[in-house]
């Protein structure tokens, strides 16, 4: 597997507060990376590190292989777009003025693919319209436009979708697909709106304190918390006879319950049980989102 971005146990200080512990983190290639994360996690320290504006203490990390000490890192950030915290954007200049001007500070030879780049970010039809007059939805997607005039195929958005209303959340949901989808550009996307994350991401790294708790893929977290029955019984014996006999996948709570994947037949399930003289003392259904699941990992709040 390719992976673009690599961390190796980096650690960065803010006086003696650690704000990175020891992060080891790694994007495939071809990847909607989630960085997931409460407010003050460390998600934007660790953006600033790889984007090369602030340097770690200790531990190293690679960009495409090339590894942060070595010269060859300034060609390979070439390759990456990013829009960090609030996107630079000339406020006085309309957003195709905004984009030409980017081509020129790049020295790009030319404005090819700015009109292109224009309708991909949905701002084709704002003529002279100057970006002071934009919303919120409009400005970020200038930024992600700005942030793909050098055409990356790495790019990093930090919390994308921050004081967006829900068209301009589904705006920037769209703008991310494509982007992936169409023009095969890798992307790490950190945010605290886990939900909004779980709609889009390919893999997820879940940051607190500083420390990655849990890298996982969407397709092993779906595995890991997707919906269950949770039975408890007065026969766990019978119960394993039960879910065995039924091909069931199943896991073992404690001596009496067990969580059951797959959504069985309750009817059938019930049925077999009373057969086999175990008598069911609960049943819940459980549907566990992405919310849940990292308040689990990260063992609730800290306030
Ligand atoms: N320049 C700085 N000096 C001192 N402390 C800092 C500095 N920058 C960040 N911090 C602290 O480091 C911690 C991590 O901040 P960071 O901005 O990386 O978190 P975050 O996960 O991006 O959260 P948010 O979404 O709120 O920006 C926070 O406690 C923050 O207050």
């Amino acid at each position: 597997m390719d992976t673009i971005l690599t961390t190796e146990s980096l650690s960065k200080h803010y006086g003696k507060f650690k704000a990175l512990d020891n992060v080891s983190m790694h994007i495939p290639k071809g990847a909607i990376y989630g960085f997931v994360g409460r407010n003050g996690a460390g998600k934007t320290t660790l953006i600033r590190l790889i984007c090369g504006l602030q340097e770690p203490d200790s531990g190293t990390y690679t960009i495409y292989g090339t590894a942060n000490d070595d010269k060859a890192i300034s060609k390979q950030r070439a390759r990456m777009g990013a829009v960090i915290e609030t996107p630079s954007i000339y406020m006085e200049m309309s957003a195709e003025e905004n984009l030409k001007q980017q081509a020129r500070i790049l020295g790009l030879p030319s404005f090819d693919g700015i009109d292109e780049l224009l309708k991909l970010i949905g701002l084709e039809q704002t003529g002279n319209k100057k970006a002071k007059h934009f919303s919120l939805g409009m400005r970020q997607r200038l930024g992600i436009g700005i942030a793909l005039v050098n055409d990356p195929d790495f790019l990093v958005l930090d919390e994308p979708t921050n004081g967006l209303d829900p068209q301009g959340i589904i705006q920037i949901r769209e703008l991310i697909l494509k982007l992936n989808q169409n023009r095969q550009i890798t992307l790490l996307i950190s945010s605290h709106i886990l939900d909004e994350l779980s709609k889009l991401a390919t893999h997820f790294g879940f940051i607190d304190n500083g420390r990655i708790v849990k890298e996982i893929s969407a397709e092993q977290l779906e595995m890991m918390s997707r919906q269950c029955l949770r039975l408890e019984v007065d026969n766990i014996q019978a119960l394993i006879r039960v879910l065995d006999s039924m091909k069931l996948n199943y896991k073992l709570i404690n001596g009496n319950t067990a969580e059951i994947y797959g959504k069985p037949s309750i009817t059938h399930l019930i049925q077999e049980l009373a057969d086999q003289h175990c008598e069911v003392q609960s049943i819940q259904e459980q549907d566990e989102s992405l919310e849940s699941y990292f308040i689990n990992l990260v063992g609730g709040s800290h306030e």
